[in-house]
Formats: C-alpha cells, sequence, structure tokens
C-alpha cells in the first residue's frame, strides 16, 4: 500500500511517549515547507481547506469531492504524514463510510470524524451536537470504511465547549468502545478538564484549539496527548503577505523594490528544483 509507510509514522507518533505540534498545511506549497522545516506531521484543517479551495469561511459549504482532490494534490507534493479534519463526514453515517473511502485514496495518514451537527441547523445560534448514539455509528460506519486497517481513525468531540466536560468524557468513552485509534478534543481550556478527560479515558489524545494554559509540552505528555494544535497561522500569514505585496504593486511600486519574498533558493527548494533538473537531463536528453 502506497501510503501506508505515512500511516505508520503518524500510528507511531500516537503510540510513542512525547506529544508533537503539527504542521498547518493547506496545499503543496505548505506542506512541502512543512516537511522541510521537519515538523513530524501535518493537520489539515476543515477550515483552511475551506479557504484554500474556496476563499470561504468554516461553514460546510465545501465538498468531500474538493477536500479529497486538495489532500489528493499534498500526498502528491509531499511524503508528510497528514491527519485530515473530515468534520461531520460529510452527511449521515453512510456518507461517513465515503468520506473515509475517499481521505484513504487521498492519501490521508488518518482523519478525525466528530460529533457536531453540521451544517448549522434552521434557527440555531448556537453549535448543537447530534446524540451519542449517532455518533457511535459514524466511528463504527467510519471504521467499517478503511480498506487500509493502518488508516488512522480518530473519534472527535467539540462537547467540552458546547454542552460540558461531563459530557465530552461520555462521548470519548462511548467513542473509545467502538474500536477508534485516538481521542480528538476541541474546547478543553484548562488543566483540570484536561486531567479529567485523560484519567476516564486509554486511548492517545489529540488537542484542537490552541489555549493558554495547555501549551506546556511536558504537562500534555503527562496527560497522553500525543499531537497538540496550534491553530492555523500559515495561512493568514499567506494573506497577509499577498495582501501587502498586491498592495505595494498596485501603489505602483516597481516589482524589485518589493519586500518579502522568497527567494530564488527557497522558490527553487518548494518547487523541488533540483529533481526537476535531474529528470530532465535524464529523459528530455542534454542542452545542445
Ligand atoms: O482541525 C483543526 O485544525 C481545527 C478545525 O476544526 C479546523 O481548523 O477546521
Ligand atoms: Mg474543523
Amino acid at each position: 500500500m502506497a501510503f501506508r509507510s505515512r500511516r505508520e509514522k503518524l500510528r507511531s507518533i500516537l503510540s510513542g511517549g512525547t506529544c508533537v505540534h503539527p504542521g498547518s498545511v493547506y496545499d503543496a506549497i505548505s506542506i512541502r515547507i512543512a516537511e522541510d522545516l521537519g515538523f513530524p506531521l501535518g493537520m489539515f484543517g476543515g477550515s483552511v481547506a475551506s479557504l484554500a479551495v474556496l476563499g470561504d469561511p468554516d461553514v460546510t459549504l465545501i465538498t468531500l469531492t474538493e477536500l479529497a482532490e486538495q489532500m489528493r494534490r499534498m500526498s502528491r507534493a509531499s511524503a508528510l504524514p497528514v491527519l485530515v479534519d473530515a468534520d461531520h463526514g460529510y452527511g449521515n453515517a453512510l456518507n461517513v463510510r465515503r468520506t473515509v473511502q475517499e481521505l484513504e485514496t487521498a492519501g490521508a495518514a488518518g482523519l478525525t470524524i466528530e460529533d457536531t451537527l453540521l451544517p448549522a441547523a434552521f434557527g440555531e445560534t448556537k453549535t448543537q451536537l447530534i446524540s451519542v448514539e449517532e455518533g457511535i455509528g459514524k466511528m463504527k460506519a467510519a471504521l467499517g470504511g478503511r480498506s487500509d486497517p493502518s488508516l488512522v481513525i480518530m473519534g472527535r468531540t467539540g462537547a467540552a465547549a458546547i454542552t460540558s466536560i461531563d459530557d465530552a468524557i461520555r462521548r470519548a468513552k462511548a467513542y473509545e468502545a467502538t474500536g477508534v485509534d485516538a481521542l480528538f478534543f476541541t474546547g478543553i481550556k484548562s488543566r483540570a478538564e484536561l486531567e479529567a478527560v485523560a484519567s476516564a479515558t486509554r486511548l492517545p489524545i489529540v488537542l484542537g484549539g490552541a489555549s493558554e494554559e495547555l501549551n506546556a509540552l511536558h504537562h500534555l505528555t503527562s496527560q497522553r496527548v500525543r499531537i497538540a494544535l496550534q491553530g492555523h497561522a500559515p495561512i493568514a500569514a499567506a494573506t497577509q503577505a499577498v495582501y501587502e505585496t498586491q498592495k505595494a504593486l498596485r501603489e505602483g511600486m516597481a516589482p524589485k523594490s518589493l519586500e518579502g519574498l522568497a527567494s530564488s533558493e527557497l522558490m527553487a527548494r518548494v518547487m523541488r528544483e533540483s529533481d526537476v533538473k535531474t529528470r530532465s537531463a535524464d529523459l528530455l536528453g542534454p542542452k545542445k
């Protein structure tokens, strides 16, 4: 299986003894940069997928086909293992199975399925959760949808910030019992909440959402957190850089006076230009 070694790397992070930060990745360029900088994995968030593909906020407008195609582009560009935020699995439990099939063939190393009611329901101003029974069905569907057993399936809940920490624990225990590989929590804000969740469960933990109180790697490690997200700053930095550059050009600055551009060395590395040159020499013949 072409993607097995990526999945095994993600598994070794989950079964290892330390907590790591993923690189936030969303396209072929960002994943290659994350790989070159030595990140052990990439996180492909639903929010950055929506932004990179559609220019939209994270309100479930992106389709599964678009998400999977963006994952495929990243898999082609880099061998870095990627954890994909597969939201609610793009529908009910039957859709979850299809989502897993598509993301597996697109080369994801792992994916999260969450128990949020998506897209937002009519008349609701607050985020809602589906029932734990429906959540269990989605986890089972995800596990049954894999053809490669090394693909990592994570059960995810945001209950800590929507209902209560006790509900987050109840849901996490129910998802753990289905056989998922790890638990992904958003909305956990304090050390006490994390400790309550960690002591009630046994699987490796992934934490989404950066909270000030939860940034000490040794504490996260001691609570079985193996991956801690740090938000999605790179796409915000890229947006600012494009804004500044276009603004300067629009205001009449000469291209050679622009600041903050990637050097030709960095551009060549991102494009894997030396590999392309080698292949050109091998396949297209020497320059006359
Ligand atoms: O998974 C993440 O990176 C956090 C999240 O839900 C998103 O960005 O859509
Ligand atoms: Mg998301």
